[in-house]
């Protein structure tokens, strides 16, 4: 997408605000009439009160009420365009940025699983603040600078086409002044940014890392590459501030400099009367009006530059094809009895990289299947392919007969529980939290769900019970409580099929001994899938799929596959066996 067609796409958002742009433009019509109109005032106020004795006062007070008046008219139409051009580029933003989550909701899985996450939360902060700058500085700038520029020109070709030749000489030395100060600092500002995005993320490392960077003893290594960072960022902090900071006083040299050549031609042109003390007065101010836009527009074209690029990174992501939608003919699950069958099916993220080749599999309602293999195995996507996450390339998968590419995704999803290593908890009460899935529910079923989980006693414990905030997930809570109360949310919930992710760290026995208890709560009558770590887990199960490359290479019961002495039995015997 190029420039043009970004900025048209951006206005067609800013289009539905238009009312507040074509007031805006009217805005700055008046007021920058109103900076136009005082300087001639002030001439033909000055014209009055030359030669003693013969000043009009009566004139003068005239002049200078109409005076005060044009610039209180100025100053209140200066406010409204500000107002308004507020207006408009928070609008804008605010509808784009609700699109963009919006859509972050419906891209597939894979966008996600294929985009970092700082990268999406960087588009959805940065880049909108950038389009926000834009608009807002670009539109009341551009806007203002223009009608200046050809204002202050019209009038001043109106008072001395010399004199004004002389000031259009100058122009483009003032411009190239300021261009080449703003290009310079910018690119310092930007260097400045990427290094202290560097710097962020270095810090953010090291405290995240703590634990381990005390236990490597690596503190003094690390304060060493911080303070390499934070020197780098002191340099170019400096330079760019020494860079931006010499623009105003470059463009004022030029600008005065042309300020007096203009004086001295004029002050001979009055001697000659040719033109009046008044209209050299006003020239002057007009010169000073006509110089000052172009050190703003040059500042304010970098800004649109960073915002086009920003912009393009928004639409990016809105292009970005989102989840095929249902069929128009989807059913929902009313109720699952949990028969699941797995048909040939094909899959691979990348095409060329084919995973699941011919995977076949039936699983009988009430099932607990344990899934089995080493990393990297395929044991995630099985679960991929049954969530829907991603959709199978070819053959079918179906819950009690129905092929799922005929459910409703909600349906589909609304019928399976997970609980998954990576145990995410939102910012809110432990109440809230376990009931995330059935808002309405009453505390006394929460208890009840938390009390299945194991997870009420600790809860109690906690300095509020269940109104006890939880800071996204972070905080005192240890990580397996955390699981524990995934698991009460899912309990809460009832869901006729389960899948499960056993976590494989940290977590300490006791509540371990808790989650595997709560696990095979969850699990009865119910088909369940669990991707398995866990040996005692493992042998449990009705059903073991030993998964290899994409595919399930055995299956059955732990002492079929023990008895077969196969890959299971390899992996049961190198891992398992010296521990029980
Ligand atoms: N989003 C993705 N895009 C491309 N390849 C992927 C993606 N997700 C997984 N893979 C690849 O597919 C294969 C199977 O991955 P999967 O996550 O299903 O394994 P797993 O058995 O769950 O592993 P683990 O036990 O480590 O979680 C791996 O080779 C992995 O690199």
């Amino acid at each position: 997408m190029n420039t043009k067609q970004t900025w048209q796409r951006l206005l067609k958002y800013a289009g539905k605000y238009k009312i507040y742009g074509i007031l805006a433009v009217i805005s700055a019509l008046i007021s920058v009439a109103s900076s136009l109109i005082g300087p001639f005032l002030i001439g033909r106020t000055i014209d009055e009160m030359i030669g003693k004795g013969a000043v009009r006062f009566d004139e003068v007070f005239r002049l200078l009420v109409l005076l005060g008046f044009v610039y209180a008219v100025g100053s209140l139409f200066g406010w409204l365009l500000t107002y308004l051009t507020n207006r408009l580029a928070y609008q804008t933003v605010n509808e784009l940025r609700g699109e963009m989550f919006d859509h972050l909701n419906v891209l597939p899985l894979k966008y996600h699983d294929n985009h970092p996450q700082g990268d999406s939360i960087s588009r959805f902060v940065n880049d909108i603040d950038a389009v926000s700058d834009g608009l807002l500085q670009g539109f009341s700038t551009l806007l203002t600078g223009v009608f200046t520029i050809a204002g202050a020109v019209g009038l001043m070709l109106y008072t001395s086409p010399l004199m004004t030749l002389v000031v259009l000489l100058s122009a483009p030395a003032s411009y190239f002044v300021a261009r080449f100060v703003t290009v310079k600092s910018q690119q310092l500002f930007r260097d400045q940014a990427r290094i202290l995005g560097s710097l962020n993320g270095y810090v953010e490392e090291m405290v995240g890392g703590q634990k381990v960077v005390q236990a490597f003893r690596y503190e003094e290594h690390s304060f060493a590459e911080f303070s390499a960072q934070n020197e780098q960022l002191y340099q170019t902090g400096v330079k760019s501030q020494f860079y931006s900071s010499l623009s105003n006083p470059a463009t004022r040299l030029v600008n005065n400099v042309t300020f007096s050549i203009i004086a001295m031609i004029g002050s001979v042109m009055v001697i000659l009367s040719r033109i009046t003390v008044g209209d050299l007065s006003s020239f002057l101010i007009y010169a000073n009006l006509f110089a000052k836009p172009f050190n703003e527009i040059t500042g304010v074209i970098t800004q649109l530059q960073s915002a086009t690029a920003s912009a393009q990174r928004i639409f990016r992501v809105l292009d970005e094809p989102a989840e095929t939608p249902d069929r128009p003919d989807a059913v929902d699950l009313p109720q699952a009895q949990g028969l699941i069958e797995f048909r040939d099916v094909r899959f691979a993220y990348e095409q060329e990289r084919p995973l699941i080749k011919a995977l076949n599999l039936t699983v009988t309602p009430g099932t607990r299947v344990a899934i089995v293999g080493k990393t990297g195995a395929g044991k995630t996507t099985l679960v991929n392919l049954l969530m829907r996450f991603y959709d199978a390339d070819a053959g079918e998968i179906a819950v009690d007969g129905v092929n799922i590419n005929r459910l409703s995704r909600d349906g589909l999803r609304r019928a399976f529980g997970m609980v998954l290593q990576d145990t995410w908890l939102f910012g809110g009460t432990v109440r809230e939290n376990i009931a995330y899935g059935k808002p309405d529910a009453s505390l006394e079923e929460v208890m009840a769900a938390a009390k299945a989980a194991n997870a009420h006693g600790f809860i109690m414990r906690l300095p509020q019970g269940y109104d006890t905030v939880i800071d996204g997930g972070e905080g005192s809570l240890s990580q397996g409580q955390k699981q524990l109360l995934t698991i009460a949310r899912v309990m809460l919930v009832d869901p006729p099929m389960l899948i499960l992710d056993e976590a494989t760290s940290s977590i300490d026995t006791l509540t371990e001994i808790r989650i595997q208890q709560a696990f095979l709560k969850m699990m009865e009558g119910r088909t369940s899938f669990v991707i398995a770590h866990r040996l005692s887990t493992i042998r449990e199960a009705d059903l073991i799929l030993f998964m290899k490359d994409g595919d399930v290479v055995e299956s059955g019961s732990h002492e079929e596959l023990l008895a077969r002495g196969g890959h299971y039995a390899g992996l049961y015997n190198s891992q398992f066996a010296v521990t029980t």
